[in-house]
């Protein structure tokens, strides 16, 4: 079994502002594979900015463990941190003005971070020519000598996804990519990442509030208080009339000391409480609400 491309365990991160600390992450627990596309949502103030921002090496996380491709988040020195963040992962920001410099065409855009990157292979050749190819990877080589103000939101998202694959990376984090777009332009960027994903072999990780993200991915991984809670696998079936159907699966995360966060829907449905009675079954585990009065009366 290969390593996974993102590897989170009990990742904590505490903000100490005033005196007052804030626990953003609570002993987060996220494992996805080679090449595969997953979407982070969670309501606002969850942590999903958080831990993008430490998987992007921005920030370093208090406690726990973070690795992507293989590199220690916690152990990186400042010479690796800038070689991670040029070469290993690539980013695209909600705020189109965050991906593109203003003044540069779409095709300057994606070449700097090459120049940056010091990538000689063929020299200036070798990078117009990966240049041109990114950009007909994302449908936007009509746009190659546009600046930004020159471009539709969706077209700019696509061009910033061309600039954050420019050197090759394996790991491609997208922070509310969508959020400043309509919902048909969201559809497309979603699609242009999905098969861009699928098409260079890189693992991808898309935050989002936006649940309706989920519909195009076939993992959606959900973010509570600083945890992953929950998950929704999607996979298309054929049945025996060959027809195809969508089939949704969904799993709680069980982290390493066996704690799981059960679904509000249960807890509210159920009125679960404080503490709920457990018992182990054959092949399950069955969880009642503790009602003491009830059990006394038996
Ligand atoms: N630099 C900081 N200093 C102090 N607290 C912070 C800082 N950044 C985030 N927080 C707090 O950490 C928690 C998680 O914030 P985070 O931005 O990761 O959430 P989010 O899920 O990305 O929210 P949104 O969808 O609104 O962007 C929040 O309570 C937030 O107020």
């Amino acid at each position: 079994m290969t390593a996974p491309d993102v590897l989170c365990e009990d990742l904590v991160r505490i903000y100490a502002t005033d005196g007052i600390e804030v626990q953003a992450l609570q002993g987060l627990n996220l494992r996805i594979e080679r090449g595969e596309l997953v979407a982070l949502v969670g309501a606002s103030g969850s942590g999903k900015s958080t831990l993008l921002t430490i998987l992007s090496g921005l920030d370093r996380p208090t406690g726990g463990t973070a690795q992507v491709a293989g590199t220690d988040l916690l152990a990186m020195s400042r010479r690796e941190r800038v070689h991670y963040q040029r070469r290993t992962v690539g980013f695209v920001w909600q705020q189109t003005t965050r991906n593109l410099l203003p003044y540069l065409t779409a095709g300057q855009s994606v070449e700097v971070p090459q120049l940056l990157a010091g990538r000689s292979s063929g020299g200036a050749r070798g990078r117009a020519a990966r240049t041109a190819e990114m950009l007909d990877l994302l449908d936007v080589t009509h746009l190659r000598d546009r600046r930004p103000a020159e471009m539709s939101g969706g077209e700019q998202q696509r061009v910033a996804i061309a600039v954050a694959l420019a050197n090759g990376p394996q790991v491609l984090l997208a922070d509310e990519p969508t959020g400043e777009l309509d919902d048909e332009t969201s559809a497309e960027v979603l699609e242009a990442i999905r098969r861009v994903g699928r098409e260079l072999g890189v693992t991808v990780l898309v935050v989002t509030h936006d649940a309706s993200v989920a519909e195009h991915v076939s993992r959606t991984v959900r973010i509570r208080d600083g945890r992953t809670s929950t998950e929704t696998l999607r996979r298309t079936e054929v049945d025996e009339h060959g027809q195809a159907r969508h089939v949704a699966q969904e799993l709680a995360v069980l982290d390493r000391a066996g704690r799981l966060q059960l679904p509000a829907e249960f807890v509210d449905t159920l009125g679960l409480r404080d503490r709920v009675r457990l018992a182990l079954e054959e092949d399950h585990v069955g969880v009642w609400p503790h009602r003491p009065d009830e059990e006394d009366a038996r």
